[in-house]
């Protein structure tokens, strides 16, 4: 059965914190120096507060008058260590920078690469664009937090200790007011950061949606155009960023007031600190310049609490990104190389030809019912065969299980008698080899998406490729011959030269097994010619499964499967089935009835 990716994972915020940090090593690779110059930076901002405090008591208040030369030396003093502090800001930043850089470089290529290896199922079971805004919107999320929420988190927390530290040193019952008039927000913060946090992972998932509905239009603009579909289109389109919208109005709402309240408190702590000292000053426990570097200490206390909310946000960004991201790497891949990862065998010079075994295979799409009930069928090495039926029979998911795009849900599909999902994935992707109906073309040229076939840069494979399948001089007509350029999905080709360039890919390829999804498009005549003439070079010596939707596939074929319902019903050559009289020679019939 084919797992779907969860929107999100349900860990909490430390967990996925922790986990993040733990798929990006590079991240907190050199953290402990990093932190270090954090905590000189930080102590750097202490030093003002305490030159005020020196100054003012040890020189200005002096008792025999106002102390100069003190003055100068303190100040001196101090421009020493905010020179040190900012000299230990930037190295922090630069230190965050690179480790962050690196560890999302990390998270990106291994979430890529899970993204590929997940079966074809569970992609499409994903829209494809909410995949896409997983590996990049999703990881700017958390590259935001890392780079500068993080580098502000690390400083505040820095300050907000030192800055308590000197508080208390200065007056512990002024601290102490000061501590009480936060308390009320260190309760409140954490339901906060709760709400804030749903609000910005609903955010997070409509982000996933819109760019899912965004793309989905742009890869079917043809589609939507050809039935009219723009209206609809664009009102779902609409709905997404109208969704979006709403939701992200909601997440900024939380955090604004948030950020009030967080001023608030601040303000109040202020008037707290002023009233409570004077008061304590004109009793003689506090002296001027205590008083003076206090308020200086609360300004020091309160900013840290007030980026917080900001902070708060940037992590809750962050931490639903994340959540997003881990979702994905934890989605199980279905489509597993053997646990025993054997080195691929090599290869042969040569191809040689591969018996199949379908052995009581049974399957049914995610969530669907079975479409195959109990498959067995053996094609000997070397035969070619044809897979007929109904449309919706079932032929096509055959092919897939043939190729490993997904394992059956019971049975076995055996490649010269071992089971496919015991064959090391190298081994097998050389081996097996599935020509698409519309194999996908890549924005280049003729000859380098041939050479995608075996991931050669040898032009002249490729020539010789295209002259083995005989279509050096198809090649010759185009623009710049091999060098013609395909456009985007290989849309300045027509439907049957794409057909051609899909062929020799494959030929190229030199696998054992083909599996060929027999292309339904109408082409010309010279061209069809052409593309049956490469296609029986192409499984000369090899054998081929295609699943043949022209009977006359079925004629030239050395085996004719029949499918109906997601049953084998007929097997045996074009010949045994006419004679026959059954399901094959029915439709064999028809067909000829059509095309006469
Ligand atoms: N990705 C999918 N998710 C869910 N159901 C699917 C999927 N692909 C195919 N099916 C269902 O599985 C059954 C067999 O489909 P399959 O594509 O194998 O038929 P087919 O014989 O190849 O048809 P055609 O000749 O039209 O290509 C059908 O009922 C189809 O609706």
């Amino acid at each position: 059965m084919s797992s779907t990716i969860s929107a999100s994972s349900d860990l909490g915020v430390l967990a996925t914190v922790r986990r993040g940090l733990q798929l990006s090593p590079a991240m907190v690779q050199g953290i402990g120096w990093t932190l270090a110059l954090a905590v000189v930076a930080t102590a750097g901002r202490v030093v003002v507060p305490i030159v005020i405090q020196q100054v003012t008591d040890n020189a200005i208040m002096a008792d025999g008058g106002p102390d100069v030369p003190l003055v100068v030396r303190t100040v001196l003093l101090a421009l020493a260590g905010v020179l040190l502090a900012g000299v230990a800001t930037s190295a922090v930043n630069i230190r965050l920078f690179r480790a962050s850089e690196r560890g999302l470089a990390q998270l990106r290529v291994r979430t890529f690469r899970h993204v590929h290896d997940l079966s074809v199922l569970t992609q499409n079971a994903e829209r494809r664009g909410s995949l896409v805004s997983r590996v990049t919107s999703d990881v700017d999320t958390v590259s935001r937090f890392v780079q500068f929420g993080g580098l502000q988190l690390v400083l505040n927390v820095g300050q907000l200790l030192v800055a308590t530290v000197a508080m208390v040193v200065y007056s512990p019952v002024l601290a102490l007011v000061v501590w009480l008039c936060f308390a009320p927000m260190f309760v409140l913060a954490p339901r906060a950061q709760k709400v804030i946090s749903r609000a910005y992972g609903a955010v997070r998932v409509k982000v996933g949606v819109m760019l899912g509905a965004i793309s989905e239009s742009i890869v079917g603009a043809e589609t939507i155009r050809a039935y009219g579909a723009s209206g609809r289109t664009q009102r779902r389109i609409d709905d997404a960023v109208q969704d979006h919208r709403a939701d992200a109005i909601k997440a900024q709402t939380f955090t604004a007031v948030a950020f009030s309240t967080g001023m608030a408190f601040s303000g109040l702590a202020l008037a707290a600190t002023v009233v409570v000292g004077t008061l304590l000053a004109l009793d003689g426990h506090l002296s001027l310049g205590r008083l003076l570097a206090f308020l200086f200490l609360v300004q020091m206390f309160t900013g840290p609490v007030q980026n917080a909310t900001e902070m708060l946000n940037e992590l809750q960004n962050a931490v639903a990104g994340w959540r997003r991201v881990i979702a994905v790497l934890d989605t199980p891949l279905e489509v597993t190389d053997p646990a025993q990862g054997r080195a691929a065998a090599p290869r042969a010079a040569g191809h040689r030809a591969a018996a199949v075994e379908y052995d009581g295979v049974r399957f049914a799409y995610p969530g669907g019912p079975e479409v195959l009930h109990g498959i067995d069928l053996h094609i000997p090495a070397g035969t070619s065969v044809a897979m007929v039926g109904e449309t919706g029979s079932g032929k096509t998911t055959l092919g897939k299980l043939l190729a490993r795009l997904m394992d059956p849900t019971a049975g076995r599909v055996l490649l010269d008698g071992t089971d496919l999902r015991e064959l090391p994935l190298a081994t097998l992707r050389s081996r097996v080899v599935l020509v698409p109906q519309e194999g996908f073309l890549f924005d280049g040229t003729i000859a380098e998406n041939i050479a995608y076939g075996r991931l050669t840069h040898d032009r002249a494979e490729v020539e010789a490729a295209v002259a083995e399948l005989g279509l050096t001089d198809w090649l010759a007509t185009l623009p710049d011959g091999p060098d013609t350029h395909v456009g985007q999905r290989g849309e300045s080709l027509s439907a049957g030269e794409r057909q051609l360039v899909a062929i020799a890919r494959a030929y190229l390829a030199d696998a054992d097994l083909l599996v060929l999804d027999e292309a339904t498009s109408a082409v010309d005549p010279a061209t069809e010619g052409r593309i049956s003439a490469a296609l029986a070079r192409l499984q000369a010596g090899r054998t081929s499964v295609a699943i043949a939707h022209r009977l006359s596939t079925a004629e030239a074929a050395d085996l004719v499967v029949v499918v109906d319902a997601g049953h084998v019903v007929e097997v045996g050559t074009h010949r045994e089935l006419v004679a026959r009289g059954g399901v094959y020679a029915r439709m064999y019939a028809s067909w000829v009835r059509q095309a006469h």
